[in-house]
């Protein structure tokens, strides 16, 4: 059920995904994340790379940071052209105020662009923690809003998590998510093992919660920022409270903040440990 993982890569890094550790079980897909102060040319640079190195490239698109329908429509033409791109990832983008006319995600579907360009599949982001912006009620309406206009234009979806520390309010959102009769694969974030102290830097910069129950559940230890931490606690709760008949389809989502031989090393050893083999099979 948790077959087919995901991974995200930098710009930088995409440039060497070619050369991913070996033994670490190649991700179904790819995304770039859209870090604002890269140029379009950067991100379809990436995805040309990913691409090369014979993996599916998944640009994330920033809908604030776009300046314009011709920005849009340049950027998805260069990154079918350059990167043969099917799926990407949009996202509203971390400003309170639009640099152009998008001022969310839904904006950037009802372009129509996606489909002029080949899209296939476009990934809209999940919360399961509670978001420092936007209210709940807000963000399951932009789902629901999001998911009916992907699917009236013959698009599929996928929600991609943000991550979190706390496993039982990812397992109580996808229960939400379930019951409101989203049907569609969803990927839950989680971090790479990294330092604890990356960890919260990353945290503090992407808004996620970092309670001091919260880390504690995670088995972060506060006094230890230079100790590594990572997510095994939180899959094996995750694991746990995954339920085949309920939960749909499942997948991990991992965001490599400690880099991909810390990645690597951290797969082997996860899935020596654990019963479900499968879980970061391509
Ligand atoms: N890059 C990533 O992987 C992720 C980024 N995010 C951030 O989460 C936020 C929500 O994104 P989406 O789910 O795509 O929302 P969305 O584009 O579907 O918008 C949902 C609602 O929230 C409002 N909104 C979105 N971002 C806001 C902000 N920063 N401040 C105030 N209001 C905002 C929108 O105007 C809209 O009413 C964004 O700030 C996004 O950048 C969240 C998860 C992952
Ligand atoms: N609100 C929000 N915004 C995001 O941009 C975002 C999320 N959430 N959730 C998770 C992913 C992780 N993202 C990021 C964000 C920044 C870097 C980044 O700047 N990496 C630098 C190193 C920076 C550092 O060490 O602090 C790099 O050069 O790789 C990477 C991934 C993007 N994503």
């Amino acid at each position: 059920m948790l077959d087919a993982y995901s991974i995200e890569a930098t710009t930088k890094d995409a440039a060497a995904i070619g050369a991913l550790p070996q033994d670490m079980p190649r991700p179904a897909q790819v995304f770039v994340p859209y870090l604002h102060e890269e140029s379009d040319d950067q991100r379809v640079a990436a995805c040309a790379a990913i691409r090369a190195a014979g993996l599916e490239p998944v640009p994330h698109l920033s809908a604030r940071r776009l300046e314009g329908l011709a920005e849009l429509d340049r950027l998805l033409n260069d990154l079918r052209e350059q990167a043969d791109v099917r799926c990407v990832f949009v996202i509203a983008g971390d400003i309170a105020t639009a640099a152009g006319p998008f001022n969310d995600s839904l904006s950037l579907i009802e372009t129509g662009l996606f489909e002029t360009h080949g899209i296939e599949n476009v990934g809209i982001a999940g919360h399961p923690d509670d978001h420092p912006e936007v209210p709940d009620n807000i963000l399951w309406d932009a789902m629901l809003a999001k998911i009916a206009a992907l699917e009236a234009r013959g698009l599929q979806t996928q929600v991609v998590t943000q991550f979190s520390f706390d496993a039982t309010r990812v397992l109580d959102w996808l229960g939400e998510l379930r019951a409101r009769g989203i049907t569609v694969p969803v990927r839950i974030g989680i971090p790479g093992p990294t330092s604890v102290r990356t960890l919260l830097r990353y945290a503090a910069r992407c808004g996620v919660a970092a309670s001091a129950s919260a880390v504690a559940k995670y088995g972060l230890s506060l006094s230890r920022l230079l100790g590594n931490a990572g997510p095994d606690t939180f899959l094996d709760q995750l694991n746990a409270g995954l339920d085949p008949a309920t939960s749909g389809e499942v997948r991990l989502h991992l965001f490599p903040f400690g880099g991909f031989s810390k990645v690597a090393d951290w797969m082997e050893q996860f899935s020596r440990r654990t019963s479900s083999s499968t879980l970061f099979a391509a």
